[in-house]
């Protein structure tokens, strides 16, 4: 497991592009034939993957957790960015199809992650925190999840929210999480931008059209800088930070976020006309 370090407020501000990334974004992930884990410091969140080919890959408790297994006192929530597969915890085998959710409850102690054709892989996109109480692992299909239509074409923002983690969804004791999908023509997510002090939040984009790339906005609203996104990046946010995006095509995201709460609405929105 890597261990990754964000930076503070004031440092990024004098950051080039190259500590920027280093500090923001983790661009290594979806490894074929490796499961990958990075340990970050938002919120204990822990970000990674599984890309099972000839073999099952199972979820190690890693060094850094002193655990004896990595859900002893942590929670996962799972999507699955690729082709079908199949994630097996504590004997029970829950097949998932491409962009299904698994939520993996605390106290779960076997877990491995196996694709149905190896030569066109599942891929397991994984974000994790620590949990305080057990919630059953639970698996969510497309339909599963609450929809919200957001945007409109005039505004380049039409784009539908896929909630699967959440209040009034599949329960757990931090972890939020869905997808989120940019209609034919618009390309902006998340704008108006926002905040949540209360909350850091994870986005992994995917489904971005081949020569296309996601320029994501991040840092203090009035104090941003971009972070250009390819297939499968994931761009890390603090609590200070605005995270949106904008595309040069439609693309789609993971978005997660653990913290203080879990209410979806405890925004600070920002005017668009106040970016800076
Ligand atoms: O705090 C919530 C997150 O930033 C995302 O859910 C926002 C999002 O997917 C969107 O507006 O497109
Ligand atoms: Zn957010």
């Amino acid at each position: 497991m890597n261990n990754h370090r964000t930076s503070s407020v004031e440092t990024y501000q004098n950051f080039c592009t190259e500590d920027l990334r280093d500090s923001y974004v983790l661009d290594y992930l979806f490894t074929a034939g490796e499961l990958q884990l990075t340990y970050t410091d938002l919120d204990r969140a822990i970000v990674g993957s599984a890309v099972p080919t000839d073999s099952a890959l199972p979820l190690p408790a890693g060094d850094q957790l002193r655990a004896d297994f990595f859900c002893q006192r942590r929670e996962l929530g799972v999507i699955n960015l690729g082709a079908a597969g199949t994630i097996t915890v504590d004997g029970t085998s829950y097949p998932m199809a491409n962009r299904e959710c698994l939520y993996i409850g605390r106290g779960s102690q076997e877990v491995s992650f196996a694709s149905d054709d190896a030569s066109s892989p599942a891929q397991f996109y994984l974000l994790s925190y620590p949990a305080h109480a057990d919630y059953p692992t639970t698996h969510a299909k497309i339909e599963d999840a609450n929809k919200l239509e957001l945007g409109s074409q005039a505004d380049a923002n039409e784009r539908h929210l896929y909630q699967y983690i959440h209040e009034n969804g599949i329960r757990s004791c931090q972890l939020v999480m869905g997808f989120t999908v940019l209609q034919n023509g618009s390309v902006w997510n998340t704008m108006p931008p926002h905040t949540h002090d209360r909350r850091s939040e994870v986005y992994c984009y995917f489904d971005i059209a081949e020569g296309h790339q996601v320029a994501h906005f991040m840092g203090e609203p009035q104090e941003t800088r971009v972070l250009w996104m390819q297939e499968k990046h994931v761009a890390l946010s603090p609590s200070w930070s605005i995270h949106c995006g904008a595309g040069t095509n439609s693309y789609a995201f993971v978005w997660g976020m653990g913290g203080e709460n879990q209410r979806f609405d405890d925004m600070d929105g920002f005017p668009i006309t106040e970016l800076r």
